[in-house]
């Protein structure tokens, strides 16, 4: 199976002679001094590749290169240098017709603020996609109502975007990149604006979307908490330059060099592993009723281990309200860590017969 999307050496560098730039950045020029002489490198030789169905996100700080580097994917930016291939096809090559063909055909984006033109439909919204396709109207608002019903939102279809919370209006967003069938979602820091809770919510929605749209998405965030519940493979981003790619067990338990390394300390290690960002939401209601132990969203990793371990069920989750929020098995805490050789974090209950999670440290 080939690649869905491929990036071969891409580079992008903005202001002053950019191609002089892209040779010296070969040479072994860093950013520092290419600003210095008035031209930014914002991508640097970034190469990877994409499976269909994927979920890649690429990860890192403010000014990394990320949203630049996902604009050069769908040809919004022509790179300085370097290839950019969907389906096998050289979008770096096509001529502007050809790629505006593509970008709306096979290409949607989500941004992080999702502008919905306030005086049309949460539908007329919804399906404006396939009206610039010059789909014709009942097919548009079929398949955007099915877009909107996919996204948790039937029964919107005729209010105004004023009407919907902010979440909602992300969703809305979400809806018309479905609704155009396109295979591949670029989604540039798409809930970022949201709280976190609406936040989590749209990211359980997103995977639980995945699991049947089985899209290929590329997901930009700088948020290592979001990539580790999204990103089947993550890319982090440093100064313009993809210093890592791999899954988030990859990133976690054996960062690349001192910097990964430390991107994931500075984050907040336990802030990641915690029962909020390993928990599943789907619930019944009825998990907490046992009068079990019970774990809350911060609770971290490794006393959720431990919990896990004297229970012979899932471990409930409930917030400050005492409201069951997720719940989280024993099999994904594991899944979670990988079975990794290495150092060993016992989860071990007292009966001898709870789980062993291992993972290097
Ligand atoms: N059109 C442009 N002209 C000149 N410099 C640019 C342009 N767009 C981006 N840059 C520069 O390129 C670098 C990378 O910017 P980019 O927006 O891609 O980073 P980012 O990781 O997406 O950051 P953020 O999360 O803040 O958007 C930055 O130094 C930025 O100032």
């Amino acid at each position: 199976m080939s690649s869905r999307l491929e990036a071969e050496h891409l580079y992008k560098v903005f202001g002053r002679r950019p191609r002089q730039a892209v040779e010296r950045l070969r040479e072994g020029a860093d950013r520092e001094e290419l600003r210095a002489d008035g031209a930014t490198a914002a991508v640097i030789d970034a190469s990877f590749t994409v499976e269909p169905g994927e979920i890649f996100v690429v990860m890192g700080l403010s000014g990394s290169g990320k949203s630049t580097l996902l604009r050069t994917l769908n040809g919004l930016l022509e790179p300085t240098s370097g290839r950019v291939l969907f389906d096998g096809r050289d979008l770096t090559a096509l001529d502007g017709r050809d790629l505006r063909e593509v970008r709306s055909r096979k290409i949607s984006m989500v941004f992080q603020h999702f502008a919905l033109f306030p005086h049309r439909s949460v539908l007329d919204n919804a399906a404006y996609g396939l009206a610039v396709q010059g789909v014709p109207r009942r097919e548009r608002e079929e398949r955007a109502a099915e877009a909107l019903r996919l996204c948790g939102l039937a029964g919107w279809e005729t209010s105004w975007p004023d009407e919907l919370s902010g979440g909602m209006q992300q969703r809305v967003g979400l809806a018309r990149a479905l609704a155009t069938d396109a295979d591949l979602l670029l989604m540039d820091e798409s809930f970022s604006a949201l709280d976190p809770l609406i936040r989590r919510d749209m990211q359980d929605q997103l995977l639980t979307l995945q699991q049947t749209l089985k899209k290929t998405i590329v997901f930009i965030t700088h948020d290592l908490n979001e990539a580790m519940r999204l990103g089947d493979r993550i890319a982090v981003m440093r100064d313009g330059r993809i210093v890592q790619t791999g899954t988030a067990q990859d990133i976690l338990m054996r960062p690349a060099n001192d910097y990964v390394a430390s991107f994931v300390r500075d984050v907040d290690r336990s802030r990641v592993l915690t029962a909020s960002a390993v928990m599943e939401t789907a619930v019944r209601g009825d998990e907490a009723d046992c009068g079990c132990e019970t774990a809350t969203p911060d609770t971290p990793f490794t006393a959720l281990c431990a919990l896990s371990a004297r229970l012979t069920h899932p471990v409930a989750v409930l917030d400050g309200k005492r409201e069951l929020v997720g719940v989280v098995p024993g099999q994904r805490l594991v899944r979670f860590l990988g079975d990794e050789e290495g150092a060993t974090t016992a989860c071990e209950g007292p009966r001898g017969g709870g789980k062993k999670v291992t993972a290097r440290a």
